[in-house]
């Protein structure tokens, strides 16, 4: 094999692995591993100087940001929360138009006068004045929330990290409204839980990215855009 000019990271496992599998496959790029077969070391067929690492898509953010990586497919939604400076950061080469979800608000259902985010900051008020203390937001999207609660002046709440059934925080009584991402909308009905009129953070979906703190000399920048092309026309 010919000298590494760039690596591209591919998730190894979960929600986007057998998409971006299936793509790769499209554009005749021939992924496989390299290797033995549980290792997470992989290469094309049509370039003898790329590397591939297998990583799960939260691992792909932060190898993107510190430039250990040239190129990688991770959502949308994991970049904004993660990387603070995102432009400073990365790069949006291509969206994948799979992984897609919506980060969004929601309420309980059964709070009939709550319709959109301007509501929110009176809800927490009249909270504070009945329990004495401020609204709970579970969420795993902590910057997220934070800077779509501050564009909306909602300041009366606090966050309760939660990584897993979060939807179902509410009724358990241990938060009183989340941010998560919905799909197809059937765990928000079957928590009884509504999303906000204004309540989208953010229409996510997998892209490939680029990492601008790597090294872009030689070869890699010619790489990227055969990589980048043939994507593209698989799409
Ligand atoms: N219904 C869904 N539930 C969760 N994630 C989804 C869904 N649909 C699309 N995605 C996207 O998939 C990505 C997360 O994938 P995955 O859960 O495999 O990643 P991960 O955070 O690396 O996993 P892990 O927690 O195992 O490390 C996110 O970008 C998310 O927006
Ligand atoms: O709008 P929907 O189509 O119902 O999808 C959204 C749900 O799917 C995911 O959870 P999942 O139960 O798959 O597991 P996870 O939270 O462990 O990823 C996600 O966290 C939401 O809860």
């Amino acid at each position: 094999m010919a000298d590494t000019v760039l690596t591209v990271a591919v998730p190894s496992k979960g929600r986007l692995k057998e998409q971006a599998d299936d793509l790769f496959e499209k554009a005749g790029l021939g992924l496989h591993k390299t290797g033995h077969e549980r290792g997470y070391t992989g290469a094309f067929d049509a370039f003898d100087d790329v590397e591939v690492a297998f990583l799960s898509a939260s691992e792909i953010v932060h190898h993107l940001r510190a430039g250990r990586v040239h190129l990688g497919i991770t959502g949308e939604d994991l970049v904004r929360e993660t990387i603070p400076d995102v432009d400073a950061c990365v790069s949006f080469e291509v969206p994948l138009g799979f992984g897609r979800a919506d980060v969004v608000v929601a309420v309980p259902d059964c709070w009939i006068d709550v319709s959109g985010m301007a509501d929110l900051e009176d809800v927490a008020a009249q909270f504070a004045r009945a329990h004495g203390r401020r609204l709970r937001v579970a969420t795993k999207y902590f910057n997220l929330t934070r800077r779509f609660f501050a564009k909306h002046n909602v300041s009366g709440y606090r966050i309760v990290g939660s990584v897993g059934a979060t939807e179902g925080t509410p009724a358990a009584g241990t938060a009183e409204l989340i941010v998560d991402i919905t799909t197809t909308g059937t765990t928000l009905r079957a928590n009884h839980l509504k999303v906000l009129d204004d309540g989208l953070i953010l229409s996510s979906q997998a892209h490939l990215l680029g990492a601008k703190e790597a090294d872009w000399s030689g070869a890699a920048e010619a790489r990227r855009n055969e990589i980048v092309a043939k994507l593209k026309a698989a799409l």
